[in-house]
């Protein structure tokens, strides 16, 4: 890929300049002024209904955009993506989590799609045989529990899929350990019968201290409540270090393999899908790959002006670099993705948290958007409070479903006037002069009413994108957590940074590693006095 400085292209000094005269566009005028605007800036693909029109943009913010990205040689990024270059540079790596969900081996990378098929393959194996109840629990009986044991990408995308395809399980009741907190592992103990339980553990390095810690003590726990024969048929890994899973104990054909080509927090289409294949059965599984394929397919043929993954990061672009936003929230109008902003905050800012340009130089511009969120209508009684009336920009993303999972019409006929009302509302806000009205025949004195008025009137103008899906399917659930992968790449492209690789988190690993050797020797001299005193402090109390 090449190394381009944005803000050296021609199209980045043409968005400041339009930035100048863009920055005053009112939302409400705009939408007056130009019948045709929700139309003119809508995007669609199949199912997916993606209105941009509530944006701070107008069609020439848009071209300008799409300036930026072919300067950027976004075209061509995408091909090396797809082509299976190491555009994971600094691990040396390609990045080939799309080769995980196609059947043409008819691409550069067949040997990847191969392999991929190959691994898929076993892992349906092993999920209908736990589901028919051909592979069994030691004594006989069927599986009836899943504890999946990962951190990061090996827990938060299949923890995600799992809250999301509540409607499609079957009877196995999944539980997610990740936190190296003992409480955590110790309350999900509580909860199972290890005679009927299969432990999952999910480490794409099988190094990871979190996951090796839990997964010892669970098998501990598990030999001492069942025997220690068993964990052979109770255990199974997915990992891409076969050796240290075997160490561990785990028969070499429990495990699973995983690619290096697939990164962590992009790993939920591989054997990391495990715990989530057993639950919903591959024939979902295989639904959510496809439905991944599809906005692949959406996102390699679409001219970036029809793009959806291409525009959505454009949006970012332009907030996060000329409005100068700070984050963005993600609004899912669904219980059922509740864990989806959890998920895109690893998958986000993981990737894009970076301040260093391809070429190893500190970057000038802001990289990186912060991401956020919590499902509507609870989020509307949190922290709309802020994006209604606060200082701060923030760009919003609102996610729902035109088709409910159950026949609930009432419930669903009123969540979706929210999703409808608060984009609406957030566009409009309220003049000083709606706010007097409301107060018409209230008994309020003058006085009453104009001190009160300054506090009701909304400025408006707040930007959001609503993503209309027909319904949530294993296909439309793969195909949007797709969408945000190539938005992730794209915004990257442009950034001219890594996206694929993580040091920051190789550091946070590295120190507490040392910390812990002062911990076990009660030691607390070899630090800044405030984590010197810290660590006392600790000492004392944890008796
Ligand atoms: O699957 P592993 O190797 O245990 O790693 C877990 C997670 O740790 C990270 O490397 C850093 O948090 C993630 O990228 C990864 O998903």
């Amino acid at each position: 890929m090449k190394n381009i400085n944005p803000t050296s292209t021609t199209a980045w000094q043409e968005l400041l300049d339009h930035y100048k005269t863009a920055k005053s566009l009112n939302l409400k005028e705009a939408f007056q002024n130009n019948k045709n605007r929700a139309e003119e800036l809508t995007l669609t693909d199949g199912d997916f209904h993606v209105d941009l029109s509530k944006n701070l943009i107008t069609k020439e913010t848009q071209g300008k955009l799409v300036d930026l990205a072919n300067e950027c040689r976004l075209s061509d990024a995408i091909d090396s993506y797809f082509g299976g270059e190491k555009i994971n540079a600094t691990e040396n790596r390609a990045v080939l989590h799309t080769a995980l969900r196609t059947n043409n081996t008819d691409s550069p990378v067949a040997g990847n799609i191969s392999a991929a098929i190959a691994s898929k393959e076993k892992m349906f194996a092993f999920v209908d045989a736990v589901n028919n109840g051909t592979i069994t629990a030691a004594n006989g009986q069927k599986f009836n529990t899943v504890v999946n044991i990962g951190i990061g990408g090996s827990d938060l995308g299949p923890v995600m899929i799992y809250e999301a395809m509540q409607a499609y399980k079957n009877d196995l009741t999944l539980h997610f350990v990740s936190n190296v907190e003992g409480d955590h592992v110790e309350e999900v103990l509580k909860k199972i019968n290890p005679e009927t339980t299969l432990f999952v553990i999910v480490s794409k390095s099988f190094g990871t201290q979190e996951t090796l810690t839990n997964s010892t003590t669970i098998r501990n726990w598990f030999k001492e409540k069942v025997n220690p024969e068993a964990v052979a048929q109770h255990f199974i890994a997915v990992s891409s270090n076969i050796q240290r899973a075997v160490d561990f104990g785990i028969q070499e054909e429990n495990i699973f393999p995983m690619f290096d080509w697939v990164g962590g927090r992009f790993s939920l289409w591989s054997t990391v899908g495990m715990s989530v294949a057993l639950s919903i059965g591959s024939k979902n599984f295989q639904g959510f790959l496809d439905g991944a394929q599809e906005m692949d397919t959406h996102f390699k043929n679409s001219s970036f002006d029809k793009n959806i993954p291409v525009q959505l990061a454009l949006l970012t672009i332009w907030y996060n670099n000329f409005y100068k936003a700070q984050s963005e929230a993600v609004i899912p109008y669904t219980q059922y993705l509740h864990r989806l902003p959890a998920y895109l905050q690893q998958a986000i800012m993981e990737s894009n948290g970076k301040s260093v340009d391809r070429n190893g130089d500190r970057v000038t511009y802001e990289t990186g958007n912060v991401v956020w969120g919590e499902p509507g209508t609870n989020s509307q009684h949190a922290f709309f409070q802020l994006i209604h009336q606060g200082t701060k920009l923030i760009p919003a993303q609102f996610i729902a479903f035109a088709k409910a999972k159950y026949n609930q019409p009432d419930h669903h006929n009123k969540l979706m006037a929210n999703f409808f009302a608060q984009t609406e509302a957030l566009m409009n806000g309220k003049t000083k002069e709606e706010a007097l009205k409301d107060h018409k025949d209230s008994g309020k004195t003058v006085s009453e009413i104009e001190h009160l008025v300054p506090f009701q009137v909304f400025e408006g103008n707040k930007p959001t994108t609503t993503i209309l899906i027909d319904e949530l399917t294993p296909q439309s659930l793969g195909k949007l957590v797709a969408m945000y992968e190539h938005k992730i790449f794209t915004e990257g492209v442009i950034w001219n940074i890594y996206s694929y690789d993580q040091w920051g988190v190789q550091l946070g690993k590295v120190l507490a590693d040392a910390i812990l050797t002062d911990i076990e020797s009660s030691k607390s001299d070899g630090h800044d006095s405030s984590t010197n005193a810290l660590l006392k402090r600790f000492y004392s109390r944890n008796k």
